[in-house]
């Protein structure tokens, strides 16, 4: 059965939408509910802009998440130095740029080989597995199986925003087709980026995905049903696959 990790940056959201003047929502709170929903994992996006998650957040979440810690971030030398202090049961490198509104393509790791290889080996250097965030792309996830990656993270948000039914259903081929690629290449297979309540029923009777990364829907459940009843709702639903 595939696994959920639950991404709480946009309880920090709500949270810095003041400035930071106030403490709450927390996201540490909002880890410890989804984790009684069954969350088997918390992922938190340390941007380099500090838009949402902060420090203080990811240190704390270290010693209070009982699950599994998932850090998202850039692999530049000060998130590797932190990853390395952390010490989270697994980085995703992302791709980042300050003017984005949320993540946007994946990784480009076939063009960027050398230095995600190196982060890869410095991460590794501290006892921490690595996925890497990369679009449903073989040449992508071929390059990914070459950087000594552990997993790979497939970005469904060009299937998730696809309306139409003929885009839709190619976009979910390219995922399928990706998640065999690597798992043919021995790699772990995530995914994540923009899935809901909807759109995760796709993934029923595929079994290629070994867990979910999905935050902004659940979050947005949260906001009006509460944050364990929203991932308990996930959960249920990804266990129905
Ligand atoms: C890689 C990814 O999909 C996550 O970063 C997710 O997008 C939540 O982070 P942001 O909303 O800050 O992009
Ligand atoms: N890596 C995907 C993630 O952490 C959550 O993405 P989203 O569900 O907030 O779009």
């Amino acid at each position: 059965m595939a696994g959920l990790a639950v991404n709480v940056d946009h309880i920090a959201t709500l949270r810095q939408a003041r400035g930071g003047a106030t403490a709450y929502p927390d996201p540490v709170h909002a880890a410890l509910l989804a984790e009684l929903g069954g969350a088997d994992g918390i992922v938190v996006h340390l941007r380099e802009d500090r838009r949402h998650i902060q420090d203080r957040d990811v240190y704390l979440l270290r010693k209070t998440v009982q699950s599994r810690l998932i850090l998202e971030m850039a692999a530049t030398d000060e998130m590797i130095s932190i990853a390395a202090d952390l010490r989270p049961d697994l980085v995703t490198l992302v791709p980042e740029k300050r003017t984005e509104l949320t993540t946007e393509g994946g990784l480009d790791v076939r063009g960027l080989a050398e230095v995600t290889q190196k982060a890869v080996e410095s991460l590794h250097s501290a006892a921490v597995p690595v996925s890497l965030f990369i679009d449903p792309d073989a040449i992508q996830i071929r390059a990914s199986a070459d950087t000594g990656a552990d997993m790979v993270e497939i970005h469904t948000g060009a299937f998730c925003e696809a309306s139409d039914p003929g885009d839709k259903k190619a976009q979910f081929s390219a995922i399928t087709d990706a998640a065999h690629l690597a798992h043919e290449l021995g790699l772990g297979v995530n995914a994540g980026h923009g899935l809901c309540y909807n759109t995760i029923g796709w993934f029923a009777g595929t079994r290629i995905i070994d867990e979910f990364s999905i935050g902004h829907s659940i979050v947005s459940r949260a906001a009006l049903a509460g944050m364990e009843k929203a991932v308990r709702e996930m959960r249920n639903l990804i266990k129905e696959l």
